[in-house]
């Protein structure tokens, strides 16, 4: 059986339970997901500022993980933050929800648009597009211009934006696919893909299957190179925890 551990790299509890349940709805029977968050860090995560603070928070949990001898990781945030960092440090695949779905979204269609949250995140996304070399794949970026815990809120506001963004994105934007940008939509996937008859892909649920298929091929995170483990050092303070030794 695997051991697959969800870091949710925001501190918001109930947006950890959405992703963890969606995770579990399409997991393998026998793969176990241990869903977690940092201790201490920011609510949600709206920019370079808030990824910079919950990347310590992801190291922390990679290294439990790491400790603890999951079988892979993912970084359920839509910015990947920390995702290299963690690379090094983890054994195991390391696998962010924005470069698992638009991987997904590349084999599906030719062209694929991102809806995610605020306005000001689209820049993140514009840079993860280039960063794993899915630019010319990615035909537009929306935002619903709700702040990322407006999808806890229990209005069903943010969903709804979400699914006017998707719908209006299928209709202009010549792309036959559509990522959602941020780990708490994980669970409007699934409804959207069959109301809009595109597919409309989660990040969560991707990186999941793709843990599961690096399992199987007995694949995990290269150690020869820029990702081999942290030189060793004497970390100091809060971050002595992080030396692997
Ligand atoms: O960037 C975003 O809008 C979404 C991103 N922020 C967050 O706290 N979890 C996420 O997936």
């Amino acid at each position: 059986s695997l051991c697959i551990q969800l870091i949710n790299p925001n501190t918001s509890q109930a947006m950890t339970e959405v992703m963890a349940q969606t995770a579990r709805s399409v997991a393998a029977p026998q793969t176990h997901i241990l869903a977690v968050c940092p201790e201490e860090g920011a609510p949600s995560i709206e920019g370079h500022f808030d990824e910079a603070i919950a990347t310590l928070g992801v190291l922390q949990q990679i290294k439990a993980g790491r400790d603890a001898g999951v079988d892979g990781h993912i970084i359920a945030c839509f910015g990947d933050p920390g995702l290299l960092a963690a690379r090094e440090l983890a054994r195991a695949p390391v696998i962010g929800i924005a470069e698992a779905a638009m991987h997904l979204a590349t084999m599906l269609a030719t062209r694929f648009s991102i809806v995610t949250t605020l306005p000001r995140t689209l820049t993140i996304a514009r840079h993860l597009l280039h960063q794993y070399g899915f630019e010319r794949h990615c035909a537009a970026l929306h935002a619903i211009d709700l702040p990322v815990l407006s999808l806890e809120d229990g209005s069903g506001l943010a969903q709804e934006k979400v699914r006017e963004q998707c719908i209006a994105a299928k209709k202009s934007d010549g792309s036959g696919a559509i990522v959602l940008g941020c780990g708490g939509m994980a669970d409007l996937a699934q409804e959207l893909t069959i109301e809009l008859n595109i597919p409309v892909i989660d990040g969560v649920s991707a990186a999941v299957k793709m843990v599961e298929s690096l399992a199987a091929l007995r694949l995990t995170t290269s150690k020869h190179g820029d990702l081999d483990y942290p030189l060793e050092k004497p970390l100091s303070g809060r971050f002595a925890g992080l030396n692997l030794r």
